[in-house]
């Protein structure tokens, strides 16, 4: 893939995964928009990155995966700015099974809004120039997790999500590729100590993967054909497992 002027949408990157995705995409070339609910973090990041990169070919938005009208005007503030969308990288998540509601309305809602709102941004026959969604599922949207059970339905919900919608002719027609990342365990402050030490009970010592090996499965995603529909597995406690396709290839 030419990366050079293409435009990404980065949602949750003010910080861990987003914000290596939005640092690799802008160091090939390309122009990104990085938005978060979080309006002061996301205003440094922006910044950081504007300053490192040009601010020409960064912006950033205050966006709630979960309000409508905020997500909507990411899409129209990316438009003014670069005159196009690409890539659109739904990465926004949390993991809190307490308040199991929200997880549902962040991780599977907000996916679900993402990918309407990038479908209709990117396909031929409403404007768009074709493109590429890029859901964040989880090793967890593949196989169970009895500590996180609702983190891990709201993953499968956004592996269904995605295939769904590469299944669709009108998307296929209109050249929209729909894809996830089902990562295992990365070093970001979603890992908190006491998930660490739950996660060496199950899985052993081993280490946590560095944001660099998501970057690095970001362009794997991007330059791959033939992976409409597919979730590349991240996770290199299963080297078997480890930058292959569920189930498949
Ligand atoms: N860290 C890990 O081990 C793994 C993470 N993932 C997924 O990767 C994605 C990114 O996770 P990390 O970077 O690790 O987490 P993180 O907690 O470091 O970053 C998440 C970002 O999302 C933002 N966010 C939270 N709620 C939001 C909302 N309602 N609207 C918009 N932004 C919101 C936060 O402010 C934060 O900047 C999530 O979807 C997560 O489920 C998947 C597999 C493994
Ligand atoms: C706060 C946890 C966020 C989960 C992030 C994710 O998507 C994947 C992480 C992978 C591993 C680390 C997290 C938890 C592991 C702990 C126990 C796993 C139990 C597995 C089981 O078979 O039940």
């Amino acid at each position: 893939m030419d990366f050079s002027n293409k435009v990404a949408i980065i949602t949750g990157a003010a910080r861990g995964i987003g914000k290596a995705f939005a640092t690799g995409l802008l160091a090939k070339g390309m122009k990104v928009c990085i938005s978060d609910i979080n309006e002061e973090l996301v205003t440094t990041t922006g910044q950081s990155l504007a300053t490192t990169y040009g601010e020409q070919n960064v912006i950033f938005a205050v966006c709630d995966v979960r309000n409508e009208d905020q997500f909507k005007n990411v899409f129209q503030v990316t438009k003014n700015k670069f005159k196009r969308v690409d890539i659109v990288i739904n990465n926004a998540g949390v993991a809190d099974e307490e308040n199991w509601g929200k997880v549902v309305d962040v991780n599977l809602k907000g996916s679900i809004l993402g990918t309407q709102l990038a479908a209709e941004a990117l396909r031929k026959d409403r404007g768009g120039h074709g493109g590429i969604v890029v859901n964040m599922c989880s090793i967890f949207g593949v196989q169970p997790c009895s500590i996180l059970p609702v983190y891990s339905a709201s993953k499968y919900g956004v592996f269904g999500l995605t295939k769904s919608f590469a299944e669709m002719p009108e998307m296929k027609e209109n050249g929209v590729k729909f894809t996830c990342l089902c990562p295992g365990a990365i070093d970001t402050e979603m890992i908190t100590d006491d998930i660490q030490q739950m996660r060496k009970k199950f899985f052993g010592d081993t280490s946590l993967m560095s944001t660099d090996v998501m970057t690095e499965a970001l362009f794997k995603l991007l330059n791959d054909t033939d992976n409409n529909g597919e979730g590349l597995i991240v996770n290199q406690v299963d080297p078997d497992q480890h930058m292959k396709y569920f189930n498949s290839k």
